[in-house]
């Protein structure tokens, strides 16, 4: 027996892309529900949220991801053979390679490229009148992500290769145009990085990078994954990095906004990392994820009938008012004084990383936001000059509409005691 909650609508798609990132919240508020039923995309389709709804949607037993995403997020940001489409032992097999490539000490070489790549572009940033930092970074994060990964990437494809992959996460939430360019995009980096992936199997790319360990992995079966589903997880790696460059603006924005913020870290780097959570949490990429229900079951009297796709609303449940005292509200010190509950802070996922789909790139994330923080109060002085600061929630993924430009920036000569 089931006791959803009734929604009017056939199928609710056209407001979920007029709401964006507030379309489950704003029903789940309205029916006074965690769960309800509705359409999406012509399909029966469970939307959940909160911690609660964490709990359950982790649980590999009752959800399964095969063939779980919308194709049109198969044929641009995820691509057809990855690690997001598996389960079991094929899944943890896989899944250990991306632990494998995002270890500490890796996460910390790619820190010292990026650093060393941003200091490096800081006099053209002073010759220009004004930057936008998300393209700024997008371009950084692309170059520093391949040379890491031991992608060869010549400075003259640099463009190109960067437009393409933000194209990727750009193209993705949108209807029309801009997915059909994310799915050419997708064509052409994939490609790209075959080539590279069946030659670093005749000459060993650098040791212990990603493409190295890609290339190199085998399937629970003992073969090798083919070149294409290789440069799939490729792109696992460089797309979502270079994607970091939307967490990294919008710290900038809000150390902007927050003057007294932008003195304390200053003075206390250990407080960059809580700012860098909460930025985390109050701005957002990823609104949802997606799963399918394995076998049916039966979860606060409601039916979940085997092959329903399920969304859980990462976004709401960040923001969940039972969870988080005045969510509205940007304040880091809830990450030092509070003992978050692992269920109720999802911005890269939940469950347990090893055995669960949840992103296996925080790490690099926080690192890339951190070193971000410590380059803007740091390395450099730079205006904010009045601009289009909005964020338009129906636009996934978010981004402050002017892409922050900065102007004036002027590198600050280092030394030793300012280092940090
Ligand atoms: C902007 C920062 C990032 C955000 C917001 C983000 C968000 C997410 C989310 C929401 C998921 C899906 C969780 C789920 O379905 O349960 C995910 C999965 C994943 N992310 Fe990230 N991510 C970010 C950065 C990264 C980075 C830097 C990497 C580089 C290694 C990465 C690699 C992956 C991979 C491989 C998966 C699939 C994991 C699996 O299916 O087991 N992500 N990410």
């Amino acid at each position: 027996m089931s006791i959803l909650p009734p929604l009017s609508a056939f199928d609710s798609s056209l407001a979920l892309l007029r709401e964006g990132y507030a379309f489950i919240s704003n029903r789940c508020d309205r029916l006074d529900s965690d769960v309800f039923a509705t359409r999406l995309f012509l399909q029966p389709t469970l939307c959940l949220r909160g911690q609660a709804a964490v709990e359950l949607f982790y649980r590999e037993e009752r959800f399964t991801r095969v063939d779980a995403a919308p194709r049109s997020l198969r044929q641009t940001l995820f691509g057809e053979g990855g690690v997001q489409g598996l389960d079991g032992a094929a899944h943890r097999q896989r899944k250990a390679l991306f632990l494998e490539i995002t270890r500490p000490a890796r996460v910390e070489a790619l820190i010292i490229r990026v650093e060393r790549e941003w200091r490096a572009r800081l006099p053209s940033w002073q010759s220009r009148g004004e930057i936008i930092l998300l393209d700024e970074l997008h371009r950084l994060y692309t170059r520093a992500v391949c040379d890491w990964a031991g992608v060869t990437l010549a400075p003259e494809e640099e463009g190109q290769r960067c437009t393409d992959l933000v194209a990727l996460l750009e193209g993705a939430g949108s209807p029309g145009l801009a997915n059909l360019g994310a799915r050419r995009a997708r064509r052409r980096l994939e490609r790209w990085l075959g080539g590279q992936v069946e030659q670093a199997r005749k000459r060993p790319a650098p040791t212990g990078s990603a493409l190295a360990l890609i290339a190199q992995h085998r399937e629970p079966d003992g073969r090798p994954v083919s070149p294409r589903v290789a440069a799939v997880e490729l792109l696992n790696v460089l797309r979502p990095t270079v994607a970091v460059a939307r967490f990294s603006t919008f710290a900038a924005l809000a150390l902007y906004k927050q003057p007294a913020w932008r003195e304390r870290l200053r003075a206390d780097p250990a407080a960059r990392l809580p700012f860098a959570q909460e930025v985390r949490r109050f701005y957002a990429f990823f609104p949802f994820t997606v799963a399918r229900v394995r076998e049916t079951f039966e979860w606060h009297g409601v039916d979940f009938r085997r092959g329903t796709r399920v969304v859980l609303d990462l976004y709401g449940t960040n923001r969940d008012p039972r969870s988080w005292e005045r969510p509205e509200v940007f304040e880091p010190t809830r990450f030092v004084a509070e003992a978050i509950p692992a269920a109720a802070f999802v911005p890269q996922g939940g469950g347990d990383v090893a055995h669960q789909h949840r992103c296996p790139g925080e790490g690099i994330a926080l690192a890339l936001m951190t070193s971000a923080l410590r380059l803007l109060l740091q390395d450099m002085t730079y205006q904010v000059p009045t601009q289009d600061l909005r964020i338009d929630l129906a636009r996934m993924p978010m981004r402050p509409a002017s892409g922050l430009i900065l102007s004036e920036v002027q590198a600050v000569q280092r030394t030793r005691s300012s280092v940090a």
